[in-house]
């Protein structure tokens, strides 16, 4: 219990419409971080890739099969709760509606204006705004 914990690998899926608002969801109570909003996305279990754990958690979630996904970026954050480590991954390629299965609510989001972020999510917006708004009219 008092060992210096390790990190914990995270999932975490950016949904991108073509126009580029991305889907956020809100943490539900019981949680750590009840309220806050994050991207969807879960821990990874014992003996499962990332990818998978992805594509696990988006469809008990929002009942939604990503097709593809590419890895974009990783953060490492520590929370009073747990020392996590994020991958985020952006799909642009799914299928189904995005469906509240766990009573959470979403949102899809241009410029995000959902609050309260959890906090490492935070800068990740900024750096998501250059990618969707900058450069390639995508
Ligand atoms: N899904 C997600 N988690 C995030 C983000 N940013 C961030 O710091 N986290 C952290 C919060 C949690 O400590 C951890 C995700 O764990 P979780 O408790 O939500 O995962 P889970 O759904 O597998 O939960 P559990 O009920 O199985 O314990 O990652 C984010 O944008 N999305």
């Amino acid at each position: 219990m008092s060992e210096a914990k390790r990190p914990i690998d995270v999932a975490v899926g950016i949904l991108m419409r073509p126009n580029g608002d991305v889907l956020l969801g809100q943490r539900p109570e019981g949680k750590p971080y009840a309220g806050y909003w994050e991207f969807p996305g879960g821990k990874v279990e014992p003996d499962e890739s990332i990818l998978a754990a992805l594509k696990r958690e988006f469809v008990e979630e929002l009942g939604v099969e990503i097709e593809s996904a590419e890895e974009w970026c990783g953060v490492e954050h520590v929370y009073p709760h747990a020392h996590v480590r994020l991958h985020f991954f952006i799909s642009r390629d799914w299928r189904g509606e995005p469906q509240s299965l766990e009573g959470q609510a979403f949102a899809w989001q241009g410029s995000v204006g959902v609050t309260p972020l959890l906090p490492a999510t935070i800068p990740l917006l900024e750096w998501l705004d250059q990618l969707r708004y900058a450069g390639s009219g995508r």
